[in-house]
């Protein structure tokens, strides 16, 4: 992995504040005014100890008074305003950064989720997008006024005494010499307990999402212990980075102080020799504790944003991460029409797998209905994720009516396609809602037709409420045979040109399954493409193909594949006793 650098990073997060430099810029005006309002105060001190009260002339010095009272007025007018565009700037930057996230996760598709665990893009869009907002809402604001205090103070300490300045500065800079080794230090170390603490995430994340299969193998013992050592591992990480960051805490108040003893020193000499006035010193070592007071802060905030950029580094890699599936540059439209499927030459492998499809070359038209049978493991599901432009073949072309598919739009080609997948996912939401996800506008009656041609209306109406009856999380509330008809009738209210049936209906009983499969056969025009392992529900298909390391071996209908007595048969014969279950 490339080593990024911190300036990298943090001009990236900045980036989403970019789009906002009239709002930065109108901040860092009314920071000057307030700044320079609120640091006229010593100004005014010196100016009562060294002029008015040696010469009486109280006049001017009320004078000064009623002008500072002005400046107070505009002071605080500038203050409420300024309040305003920073709420403003820090949370549109935080609204903006958190919807990039997002919509790059959509981008990335489906080989993103396959290979990521979703514990890990969970931590991602939560925790990690959430220490990066606080650069936007506490940090970058609050560096913007230090610095620009810290700025003011340090042209006024200049004006009173270069000398004394450089001689405080000095002992600041001492700091440097010493500071960024300790803080190195505890970012390492903050970097190594974040690491724990994003496999302290993920497992919470499957302890809840797999509570089933905890309960069902009385798991909890061994989860609770996993949880105790990542635990373990995770406080101990940072307790010890916690100890060398308030180790280098302690040395920068140190380096403070010698500085004060500095001015305390030479400062009354100076007076002596009177290259100073009393009241220039006082206002000086005014302006010495606000500015060390502001640069220390300025340091805390640096080195807390530091730990920050862990975050925002795993947030900038995820940002680059360029989709595998590219939108094309000039689409051809289908316009919602089907045509022949052809594979030409197909060979694909999983990233760091093996090969699974060697030279796969097969042609489907429009409106056949088509199995795909053979072992277990084989690639028939790959072949359908291939069709649906889910991974991009290694070598070799896909095309439907022609159209390679990396030519083809990718919503008209998810328009195109209804795919029910070999397991059901279903929202935390109602049935009605759940097969509504097959086509967004569709009315309650084309809703329910749906759920009768997937032979599910009739539980749909035995349920409690209908279908208005939550479904639970993932559907848990659901029988898997009541699971498949939902997303059978998903499919079915969006009436796909192509059908894609992965084992789609492996878990309904006889019956259920007769029906599904006539209204199936109903779909007028629709081309259906079904992998099965029970032989039985595809032997009406007009074709049949039997697929063995990663090739058809043998194609026809299934009268005639039996009566050759090849592949098919011998699937058929070592499954027969399955099926007849
Ligand atoms: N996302 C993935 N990454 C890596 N390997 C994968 C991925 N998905 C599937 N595989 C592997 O590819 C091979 C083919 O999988 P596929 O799901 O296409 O087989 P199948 O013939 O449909 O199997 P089954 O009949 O059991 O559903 C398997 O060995 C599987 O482990």
């Amino acid at each position: 992995m490339d080593k990024l650098s911190s300036f990298q990073i943090y001009k990236w997060m900045l980036s989403f504040v970019t789009p906002y430099r009239g709002l930065l810029i109108l901040l860092v005006l009314s920071g000057v005014v307030i700044g320079s309002v609120e640091l006229a105060f010593p100004k005014a001190l010196q100016f009562l100890i060294d002029t008015s009260i040696p010469s009486g002339e109280t006049d001017k010095f009320i004078l000064i008074l009623i002008g500072i009272s002005v400046l107070i007025f505009l002071m605080v007018v500038t203050m409420a305003y300024r309040n305003r565009i920073e709420r403003k700037l820090r949370e549109y930057a935080a609204r903006d950064i958190q919807w990039s996230m997002f919509q790059h996760l959509r981008t990335l598709g489906y080989p993103y989720f396959e290979n990521k665990p979703t514990g890990d893009t969970l931590g991602l869009l939560q925790s990690s997008v959430k220490a990066v907002q606080e650069i936007y809402r506490i940090y970058l604001p609050s560096l913007l006024w230090r610095s620009i205090f810290a700025l003011i103070s340090l042209v006024f300490m200049v004006q009173i005494s270069p000398l004394l300045t450089g001689l405080t500065l000095v002992s600041f800079m001492l700091y440097y010499f010493v500071g960024p080794i300790l803080e190195k230090k505890s970012s390492q170390n903050k970097s190594q307990a974040y690491q724990y603490g994003k496999e302290y995430d993920k497992q919470i994340y499957d302890s809840v999402s797999a509570i089933t299969e905890v309960k069902a193998y009385s798991a909890q013992p061994w989860i609770m212990d996993n949880f105790r050592k990542v635990h373990k591992q995770y406080s101990k990480q940072w307790l010890k980075a916690l100890a060398i960051f308030h180790l280098s805490e302690v040395f920068r108040r140190f380096t403070y102080y010698v500085g004060a003893v500095a001015v305390l020193l030479y400062g009354p000499y100076c007076v002596h020799n009177g290259t100073m006035l009393v009241g220039e010193l006082s206002a000086f070592i005014l302006y010495y504790f606000t500015l060390m007071a502001l640069l220390t802060a300025i340091m805390t905030d640096i080195t807390e944003q530091k730990i920050l950029l862990l975050q925002g580094e795993r947030l900038y890699r995820f940002a680059s991460e360029v989709p595998l599936l590219q939108e094309p540059d000039a689409p051809i439209s289908l316009s919602n029409r089907s045509g022949t499927i052809r594979f030409e030459g197909v060979s694909f492998g999983y990233p760091n797998g093996p090969m699974l499809l060697d030279k796969l070359n097969l042609t489907i038209h429009q409106g056949e209905r088509v199995a795909i049978v053979g072992e277990s493991g084989n690639g028939k599901t790959t072949v359908m994720k291939l069709l649906s432009r889910f991974y991009d073949p290694t070598e070799g072309v896909i095309s439907i009516d022609g159209i390679p598919l990396p030519l083809i739009p990718q919503s008209e080609l998810s328009d195109l396609i209804g795919y029910v997948f070999q397991e059901t996912y279903l929202f935390g939401t109602s049935i009605q809602e759940n097969i509504r996800f097959g086509k967004p506008d569709a009315s309650d009656t084309e809703v329910q037709e749906a759920a009768l041609r997937a032979y599910a209306h009739e539980f749909i109406l035995a349920t409690k409420d209908g279908y208005e009856t939550e479904v639970g999380e993932r559907g848990i509330k659901l029988s898997g045979g009541q699971k498949q008809r939902i997303s059978i009738a998903r499919m079915m209210l969006k009436r796909p040109a192509i059908v894609l049936l992965d084992e789609a209906t492996s878990a309904l009983d006889r019956e259920s399954e007769m029906r599904v499969q006539q209204s199936i056969r109903e779909l007028q025009g629709a081309t259906v493409i079904a992998v099965a392992h029970r032989l039985s529900t595809i032997q009406d298909f007009d074709r049949i193909l039997v697929m063995d390391q990663g090739r058809v071996v043998e194609q026809g209908n299934w009268q005639d594949l039996i009566t050759q007595r090849g592949a098919l048969y011998a699937l058929w014969t070592g499954r027969e006793y399955m099926d007849a279950q």
